[in-house]
C-alpha cells in the first residue's frame, strides 16, 4: 500500500497569498523523497502540511486514511516532523524527551500503567552520543546549545523513539560538517534498511545537491508555486 497519497495540495498564508498549488505525491516504502527548489518557494510548507502542522486545500491520505481519522496525536507518532530549526523550547532535551515520552505511553492504550520504557529515554541518547553529543548536553537548557547539537538531538529524537513510519526531514544537517553529516545521514538511511525500525520512508529537503545524490530516491522540485518530479537529482 503507498504510504502517502498527495493530490492537488494547496496551501496559502493566513493573508490569502498561495504559496503553492497542485502538488501530488505518492511516497512508497523505501522511497526517500528529495524536496529541492528555491529558497521560499514552499518546501518547509510542504512538510508541514504532511504533518498535518498547517492548514491546506487537496488531499493527504496516510495508508488510504485521513490523519484525522487516526487521531492527530497518534498520526504525529507515525510522522515524524523534525524542523530545520527546532522552536525555542522552554527546559532541556532530557525534558523534552520526558514529556514526549510519557505521550507515547498513553498512545498506547488507556487503562495500561505507564508503558513508557527507558528505550524511549535511552534509545534517543545513544544515537545522539554516536553522532558525539555528549551526554551531559541533554541537561543543558535548548537556548544554549549551538545549532548543530540541537539539530543532532532533535533527529535523534525523531529516530530513536521509534515509532516513526515516515521521517519529514527539513534541512536535517545545514548545521553540520561535512563528518558529521556524512555519520549522520548513513544512520538515516541503515534506520530506513533496518527491519528492527518502523521507518519506511523518508521526505527530505535539502539545498545541497551533492547530498540529494548521495540520499535520494526519488527527486521533487518545488519551482513556480507548484512541483514536479525528477527522474535524476538536479546538478
Ligand atoms: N505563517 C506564515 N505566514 C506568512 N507567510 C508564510 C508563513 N509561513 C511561510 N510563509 C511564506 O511562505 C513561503 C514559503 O515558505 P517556506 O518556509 O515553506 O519556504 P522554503 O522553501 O522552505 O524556504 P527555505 O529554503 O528558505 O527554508 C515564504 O515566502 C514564506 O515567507
Amino acid at each position: 500500500m503507498d504510504l502517502f497519497t498527495v493530490r492537488e495540495l494547496g496551501c496559502a498564508t493566513e493573508e490569502g497569498a498561495q504559496i503553492f498549488s497542485d502538488v501530488e505525491l505518492t511516497l512508497k516504502e523505501g522511497d526517500v523523497v528529495v524536496v529541492q527548489g528555491k529558497s521560499g518557494c514552499g518546501k518547509t510548507t510542504f512538510l508541514k502540511c504532511l504533518a498535518h502542522l498547517n492548514l491546506y486545500s487537496g488531499h493527504i491520505l496516510f495508508c488510504g486514511k485521513t490523519p484525522r481519522s487516526y487521531g492527530i496525536p497518534i498520526y504525529r507518532t507515525k510522522i515524524a516532523y523534525v524542523p530545520q530549526r527546532p522552536p525555542l523550547l522552554p527546559g532541556t532535551p532530557r525534558d523534552f524527551l520526558a514529556t514526549a515520552s510519557s505521550f507515547k505511553a498513553r498512545r498506547k492504550g488507556k487503562g495500561k500503567k505507564d508503558t513508557r520504557s527507558t528505550e524511549d529515554l535511552e534509545n534517543p541518547v545513544r544515537i545522539a552520543g554516536s553522532w558525539g553529543i555528549d551526554t551531559q548536553l541533554w541537561d543543558r537548557e535548548w537556548s544554549n546549545l549551538s545549532g548543530g547539537e540541537t539539530q543532532r538531538i532533535a533527529l535523534a529524537i525523531g529516530i530513536g523513539f521509534d515509532t516513526a513510519e515516515v521521517l519529514l526531514l527539513d534541512e536535517p544537517t545545514s548545521a553540520l560538517d561535512q563528518d558529521s553529516c556524512l555519520l549522520v545521514e548513513r544512520h538515516i538511511l541503515d534506520a530506513l534498511r533496518s527491519s528492527e525500525n518502523p521507518l519506511k520512508a523518508i521526505v527530505w529537503i535539502t539545498h545541497s545537491p551533492e547530498q540529494a545524490s548521495r540520499v535520494g530516491t526519488r527527486f521533487l522540485q518545488f519551482s513556480g508555486g507548484s512541483s514536479y518530479e525528477e527522474p535524476t537529482p538536479p546538478v
